[in-house]
């Protein structure tokens, strides 16, 4: 039972009696004891005061200043055990305010931590890079042991934050964090107030980024990589989205670490692991503290696993042994975690048991009759829970280092026989648990079977000066020579020769409170202190590189709009040129091919003069060449027309790309007008001969010159002398010759007529199909329209070619604009982006900032760790 302010009910009651008993007040007595009567002096010894806790909770209920020889004495006393029970409780305040406080800054770092690694999740978090040189040496801290810290007013902090390190091996040395926490103030300065210089510095390049942040390594956050047996820069090594990928580790590792803390500062029970040499007396130590025969204790080896002792209230005052096969499992309110062994049969249990491997260790429930201030498991303040360990042998050793380096352990108490000295075990174990711990509480048993005990007191401590310098620092209160086996376990009495003994006690118990401060509150502080020093360190490093990343895409952004624009223009015009360019070319290309071929039809008689008239037997054939000789030589004609074109066409699209590298930079060609024309096509006009083809009557010019003067004779005459008369002129002469001289010359003069026209006609056969044809075809060429489809398709076959060009002309153009565009896009996001991770980051920092000063603000009582509390 305690009070609100957690001071124990039995502290209370006591000085209810106190006020109704003493007769001077509790002020006037302790003004009297400070101005005329010295505080007697705890330490026994008479040696010099305790650097590393403070006297009062140790003084606290002892035993020394609970035994009165004279009523004078008896008063002071009380009042000192009073006072020291004030103050205790004040302590006690104190620390509790301190865990609260801690707890909630724990959690609100964890908030952080989750928002950073979400944030890191959706746009990689930059990580600034740290030079290589300093990264080796921060590697070289990690590997030093720091086992050479001189200032003993460090060494407390020290060791905490070892352990800290040790359950973080990622994080920064000892050296390294307390140096980090000397500088933080000076750093915080120059957080703020070289932020916008570091920014505006930054914005410069990315070497003075660089050279921003040469002093400011992480502690926590601290990204390493592991090649082999190397680390490496992860900025040489790694993408950037490895890196993010890294800093999610360890993001979760910390956050891990930080429910870890959370726990270890809202447990309130401190571990006290006694350890050490086989038969050294661990187990009579424990029964000696708890004034009871708790656990087996023999000459032979019997401790065979680790017994935890711890208060019963915790177990509802329910007195048990729970054998636990699972440490990790346990839960004590899961029966099935754990079996539950009668007390009485603990004995037999612990030493003879056949089937304890089946378990990994044990936990005692036992009530401690005694008061308050007299017990130490049920002490009022904190809880706290014993833990027998076996022997230290070479099969035990690595699972009791194990076990010690755990977070959980406060305080380890390593007994060592007086009558042994140091064991290789024993010094192999202290050896690596000062790298731990530092300080080690020291019990040296058995001592009251040495004879010459200076000697084995001077032997002893020289050992451990070798062993743990740290605790040899603190002889005088970690090092005590006594034997636990005289002391008196019958209740409620207590041996007057046992006075090394109760300063044991006192000692451990201060031990004990003084480490449950650096052991639980220091670490968490520590760690939280580096860890929102990171936080600030990376927020600045992220401020920074947005704002070069945005000042460099605005900057991007600005050069590139003049050039876009120009894009821009010119793609309408540029496209407008190469359209009116080709079609120009078409048109003239068309046109020529116009003039040509109708050129070629109207001179095409002239392609068949070549042709040998092969005689009147192979007239058909003959009208047939001639057809194919006026074909082929417009086809002669067309050909060079399309090579004319196809040259032309070629100059076209040299044009047209000229025009276009002008505006986009040199590209390949890829329209080429050497396919033009290439497809096999009968371009050949084709006219049918005929019988007719033979025969020109009216287009011969005699012929029709004749004819043309019989019919005016014909017509002249019969004007002149009318018809009637010259149908009368002709039957008279007839009628003159006599129808028979008629009739005998009639055959012979038609004979002569159709035999000279025959041969006319023949004669000039050759000529009128030369003639007919030559009409024929030119005809054809008119009615076919031959000229107009051949330029046609001419100039649709060149029009194709160059819109080829034209087109890809216009893809590139589109395309660069595209590429501009996206370009741009990309830098607006990276504006907005780094616009967005600017003010993420600056509200990160204030926040990281404020929740630093606040953790700073929680106070730890370090007097406890450099300073004796003076009353
Ligand atoms: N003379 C003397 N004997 C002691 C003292 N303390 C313990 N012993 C004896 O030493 C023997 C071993 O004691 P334990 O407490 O069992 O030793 P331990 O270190 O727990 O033994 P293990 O757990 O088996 O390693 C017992 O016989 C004790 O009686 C002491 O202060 N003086």
């Amino acid at each position: 039972m305690s009070d609100i302010y957690g001071v124990p009910s039995s502290m209370l009651s006591a000085r209810r009696h106190l006020r109704r008993n003493s007769s001077p007040s509790i002020d006037a007595l302790r003004d009297d004891l400070n101005e005329s009567t010295p505080l007697p002096k705890l330490d026994l010894s008479g040696s010099r005061s305790s650097k590393m806790f403070s006297p009062a909770s140790s003084i606290l209920n002892s035993p020394i200043a609970m035994s009165p020889s004279s009523s004078s004495s008896s008063i002071r006393s009380a009042a000192q055990t009073h006072q020291y029970r004030m103050n205790a409780a004040q302590e006690h305040r104190t620390y509790h305010d301190s865990c609260q406080r801690l707890l909630t800054h724990i959690a609100s770092v964890k908030n952080i931590c989750d928002d950073l690694y979400r944030n890191n999740k959706e746009h990689s978090v930059f990580y600034p890079p740290f030079p290589k040189a300093q990264q080796q040496q921060q590697q070289q801290q990690r590997l030093t042991p720091q086992r050479s810290m001189t200032a003993s007013a460090l060494a407390g902090l020290d060791s905490t934050l070892h352990l800290e390190t040790a359950s973080q091996p990622d994080m920064k040395g000892p050296s390294s964090i307390v140096e980090s926490l000397y500088n933080h103030h000076n750093r915080r300065t120059s957080i703020q107030s070289d932020n916008l210089a570091s920014s505006t510095s930054t914005l410069i390049g990315a070497n003075s980024l660089h050279a921003s942040f040469l002093k400011q390594e992480f502690n926590i956050l601290h990204l390493d990589m592991k090649v082999g047996y190397a680390s490496t820069n992860v900025h040489s090594a790694l993408e950037k989205t490895s890196i993010a990928n890294l800093l999610d580790e360890k993001l979760s590792q910390c956050k891990r670490h930080l429910d870890n803390l959370y726990n270890r500062v809202a447990d309130t029970s401190s571990k006290v692991l006694v350890t050490g040499d086989l038969n050294a007396g661990k187990s009579t130590f424990v029964n000696a503290l708890l004034k009871r025969e708790l656990l087996p204790a023999d000459q032979q080896p019997c401790t065979n696993m680790f017994c935890e002792v711890l208060d019963a209230t915790i177990n509802n005052g329910l007195e048990q042994v729970h054998a636990i096969p699972q440490v990790d499992l346990y839960d004590r309110l899961n029966p099935n975690t754990y079996h539950i062994i009668e007390m009485r049969h603990l004995d037999s249990f612990i030493m003879d048991d056949l089937d304890q491997d089946r378990y990994q260790m044990v936990k005692i429930y036992t009530n401690d009759a005694r008061a308050t201030q007299e017990s130490l498991l049920h002490n009022g303040i904190v809880d706290i829970a014993l833990i027998d360990s076996p022997g230290l042998n070479t099969d035990s050793l690595k699972t009791t280092a194990v076990f010690a380096r755990q977070e959980e352990i406060d305080v380890v108490v390593f007994v060592v026989s007086a009558e042994n000295h140091f064991t290789l075990s024993g010094k192999e174990f202290l050896w690596n648990a000062a790298n731990e711990k530092t300080h080690i509480f020291i019990v040296v048993n058995r001592f009251d079977s040495i004879r010459d005990k200076e000697r084995c007191k001077r032997t002893i401590l020289e050992q451990i000066r070798q062993l743990s310098p740290a605790t040899y620092e603190d002889a005088d209160d970690l090092v005590h020579f006594v034997s636990a086996g005289s002391v008196d376990l019958e209740p409620g009495s207590r041996k007057l020769d046992a006075p090394d003994f109760a300063r044991l006690e006192e000692r451990l118990r201060a031990f004990v409170l003084g480490n449950r401060t650096k052991s639980k509150l220091l670490p968490a502080k520590n760690y939280l202190v580096n860890l929102l020093l990171d936080i600030g360190v990376l927020s600045e490093a992220n401020q920074a590189d947005a704002a070069i990343k945005h000042k460099e895409a605005n900057e991007m952004l600005e050069q590139d709009l003049p050039a876009y624009e120009r894009l821009l223009r010119a793609r309408d015009r540029m496209l407008n040129q190469v359209e009116r360019m080709a079609e120009n070319a078409v048109t003239v290309m068309q046109q020529h091919t116009v003039e040509h071929l109708q050129e070629a039809a109207d001179q095409v008689h002239h392609a068949i003069q070549p042709l040998e008239y092969p005689g009147i037997l192979l007239i058909w054939q003959y009208a047939q060449d001639l057809c194919e000789s006026m074909a082929q030589a417009l086809v002669q004609e067309i050909r060079s027309v399309e090579q004319q074109t196809r040259q032309d066409t070629e100059q076209t699209l040299t044009n047209l790309h000229q025009v276009a590298e002008d505006q986009l930079g040199n590209f390949p060609r890829v329209a080429n007008a050497d396919g033009m024309f290439l497809r096999p096509r009968d371009r050949r006009l084709v006219i049918q001969v005929e019988t007719t083809d033979f025969f020109d009557l009216m287009v011969d010019d005699k012929f029709s010159g004749c004819a043309l003067s019989m019919g005016a004779v014909a017509m002249v005459g019969g004007r002149v002398m009318g018809f009637k008369d010259a149908v009368s002129s002709l039957w008279n002469m007839s009628s003159m010759m006599g129808i028979n001289n008629i009739r005998r010359f009639a055959l012979p003069v038609v004979g002569v007529v159709g035999a000279s026209l025959l041969v006319y006609v023949v004669a000039d056969m050759r000529y009128a199909v030369e003639r007919k044809l030559v009409r024929k075809f030119k005809q054809a060429v008119r009615d076919t329209g031959y000229v107009d489809a051949q330029s046609h398709r001419i100039g649709r076959d060149a029009r194709k070619v160059l819109r080829v060009e034209g087109w890809e002309i216009q893809s590139r153009l589109q395309k660069a604009i595209e590429s501009k565009e996206n370009k741009r896009n990309e830098l607006e996001l990276v504006i907005h982006t780094s616009q967005e991770s600017m003010a993420y980051f600056s509200a990160l920092l204030e926040k990281s900032t404020m929740l630093l000063d606040k953790v700073e603000s929680v106070h730890i009582d370090q007097s406890k760790i450099e300073e004796p509390l003076k009353l």
